[in-house]
């Protein structure tokens, strides 16, 4: 398969890396070339010049540049002559209809990554132009394969699926230095820290799928009355704490509408 990537941020790079299979070529590019040098020498990536190389050598092109610079990249493609390629748009908050009337295409598919993919593991949302068939669908969605599960979901909840999913683990970086820097307020060394806390979360969420309890049911169990885990939860809850998390999704989610 002849795959396109347009690109190579974290998630040109994501792709490229986690799609890597012998059977297919990968046509790249990217503004500041020097960023490709370390594909130079593999023998099934070709860096390509323009824009065009990339389109006309792809059956299948993912466009994975910012969504401030994508109006350059589809008036590019809008002048290049469809011949039964497919874009790929990456972007958040890039709706199907705007990428087809920008490119000029109808061969337009829609997907939410995440970085987390990189390990197979992530779940990718997947949305296709009308005019995209069944047979075509499953052709895209297996070569998706790689990156984990592939999840086919209605445009309109793009925006919710992008914070959750694709912004979430930066969320989850966030939420985990929190607890590392208070384990370090509170005399543990940093490496040890982050071992125990990454630990801790890892065996919570393998608990709960295995239990198949609710979170407070978890909660309760924790904390003993009058106990030491209750005096935190309750400063948590004093704090605001879960209303702050609940905002930050909004604000995220209010931004992504706007793109
Ligand atoms: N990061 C993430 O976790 C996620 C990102 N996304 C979406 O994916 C897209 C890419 O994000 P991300 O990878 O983080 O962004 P990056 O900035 O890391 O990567 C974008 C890349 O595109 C290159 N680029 C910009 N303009 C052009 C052009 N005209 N031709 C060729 N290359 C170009 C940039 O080159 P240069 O080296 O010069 O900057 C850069 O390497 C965005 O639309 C984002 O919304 C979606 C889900 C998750
Ligand atoms: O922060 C962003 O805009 C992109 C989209 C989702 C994750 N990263």
């Amino acid at each position: 398969m002849n795959i396109g990537i347009i690109g190579i941020g974290n998630i040109g790079s994501m792709l490229l890396e986690t799609l890597q299979n012998k059977e297919h070529t990968f046509h790249i590019i990217n503004r500041t070339r020097s960023k490709l040098k370390k594909y130079e020498k593999i023998g099934n990536i070709k860096i390509c010049k323009s824009i065009k190389d990339v389109y006309k050598n792809s059956k299948y092109v993912f466009v994975s540049v910012k969504p401030q610079h994508i109006d350059e990249v589809f008036k590019e493609i809008s002048e290049l002559e469809e011949d039964g390629n497919y874009i790929i748009s990456t972007a958040a908050g890039k709706e199907i209809n705007e990428i087809s009337e920008k490119s000029k295409k109808n061969n337009v598919v829609r997907i939410m990554p995440t970085v987390i993919s990189k390990i197979g593991k992530g779940v990718t949302a997947i949305a296709f132009h009308e005019t995209i068939v069944r047979d075509e669908k499953k052709e895209i969605i297996e070569l998706l394969k790689p990156l984990g599960k592939v999840l086919e979901l209605e445009e309109e909840k793009f925006d919710a699926f992008t914070i959750l999913n694709s912004s979430g683990p930066a969320f989850v970086a966030f939420i985990l230095e929190s607890f590392i820097e208070g384990a370090i307020n509170i005399g543990l060394h940093a490496d040890t820290a982050k071992d125990i806390v990454l630990k801790t979360f890892e065996g919570s969420i393998r608990f709960l799928e295995k239990e198949e309890i609710d979170l407070s049911e978890l909660k309760y169990r924790v904390s003993s009355p009058g106990g030491v885990t209750i005096k935190g939860l309750y400063e948590l809850e004093q704090k605001g704490t879960k209303g702050a998390i609940m905002k930050a999704v909004y604000e995220s989610y209010l931004k992504n509408k706007e793109l």
